[in-house]
């Protein structure tokens, strides 16, 4: 179990100077810009679960998985993953955890995919018998071979969020974070990585929580979504949920043999959007209005022969939390 409370971390960065020999003026200067990056975050997650942890850019977020790894230290607050802290108990922590940030490898560059893999397993003082087997189940579902003797500097961007993720899980760590994992993938990529972490959280029990731009991410895998604006939780609770507060409107499409009567003034709470060549677009907000009964008064108006509903865009309702 994660439990994060009241967390915090403000940056102090150095206000650039001005004017002539500004690089050695910055340097001697005193003056320092805060910059509160994460204000006041308290959120709980249990074993087992898939969160998304979501946000406009600058939002918090990588601030927030660097504090959960123990990377970084907050300015107050605290987090606990299992009842230790990160920071006082990396040793025991790091064990439990296992981190991937797309736009960076944890790999090493110059080496052969396998030899990281050695690294690591000496790292983390698994025994190798076990990193062998772990390794096996991993290519079965990762389809490693083809990449063991290439160095990652030679990997495409897809092989190498592969080879990360099973570097993240050679330790077989019980909560993965992921920063971006299919950030810059193509279609194919991205579902392959998709499935693998389908499977570690459904097949294996596996927490994870998942920060991505990419709402098909979301979509996909998560029935919990955090989202984070300006270091604060904006919305913490099911998809589904989030989809009906935010309360953006259906649209509509009726589509009318002949002609259309739309009288001159209706109390119902829906919009008529358009109203051309025989189809009419209407707008209504589903939690105030069900469809059968909008269709019980469009269907007055002429002789209907087809409707089409259109839900709102994912990406539009987590806009409307960010407003
Ligand atoms: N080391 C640092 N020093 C100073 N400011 C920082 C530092 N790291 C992050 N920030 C600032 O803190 C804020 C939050 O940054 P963070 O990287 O956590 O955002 P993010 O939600 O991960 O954004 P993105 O989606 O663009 O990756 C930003 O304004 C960023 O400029």
């Amino acid at each position: 179990m994660i439990t994060v409370t009241n967390l915090r971390k403000t940056f102090h960065t150095p206000v650039v100077q001005e004017g002539r020999f500004s690089g050695v003026r910055t340097l001697f200067s005193r003056a320092y810009k805060e910059k509160e990056a994460v204000r006041d975050l308290s959120f709980e997650i249990e074993s087992g679960e898939f969160v998304g942890y979501i946000g406009p850019n600058g939002a918090g977020k990588s601030t927030t998985i660097k504090m959960l790894t123990g990377i970084l230290h907050p300015t107050s607050g605290e987090v606990l993953i299992h009842g230790l802290s990160p920071q006082k108990h990396r040793r025991r922590v790091v064990g439990k955890l296992g981190v991937v940030f797309g736009q960076r490898s944890q790999l090493w560059w110059d080496l052969p995919v396998k030899d990281s893999y050695e690294i690591l397993t000496a790292m983390y003082r698994v025994e190798e018998s076990t990193s062998r087997r772990r390794l096996d189940e991993l290519n079965e579902l990762l389809e490693l071979k083809e990449l063991m003797d290439m160095p990652v500097r030679k990997l495409s961007l897809g092989q190498r969020m592969r080879a990360d993720l099973a570097a993240a899980m050679l330790h077989d760590p019980d909560i993965l974070f992921l920063d971006e994992p299919t950030i810059g993938l193509d279609v194919v990529a991205k579902k392959n990585i998709r499935g693998f972490l389908q499977t570690l959280n459904q097949e294996f029990g596996k927490t994870i929580l998942l920060t991505t731009h990419d709402m098909d991410d979301i979509e996909q895998l998560c029935k919990r979504v955090i989202v984070i604006n300006h270091g604060q939780i904006g919305y913490d609770g099911s998809l589904d949920t989030l989809r009906d507060r935010i309360g953006l409107p259906t649209m509509m499409k009726i589509t009318y043999r002949g002609d259309i009567q739309v009288p001159e003034s209706w109390e119902l709470p829906f919009r008529v959007v358009e109203q051309e060549a025989g189809v009419l677009t209407i707008a209504c907000n589903r939690q105030e209005l069900k469809a059968m009964d909008v269709l019980r008064v469009v269907s007055l108006w002429g002789d209907m022969d087809d409707v089409h509903m259109e839900e709102p865009e994912f990406e539009e309702v987590i806009h409307g939390v960010y407003k």
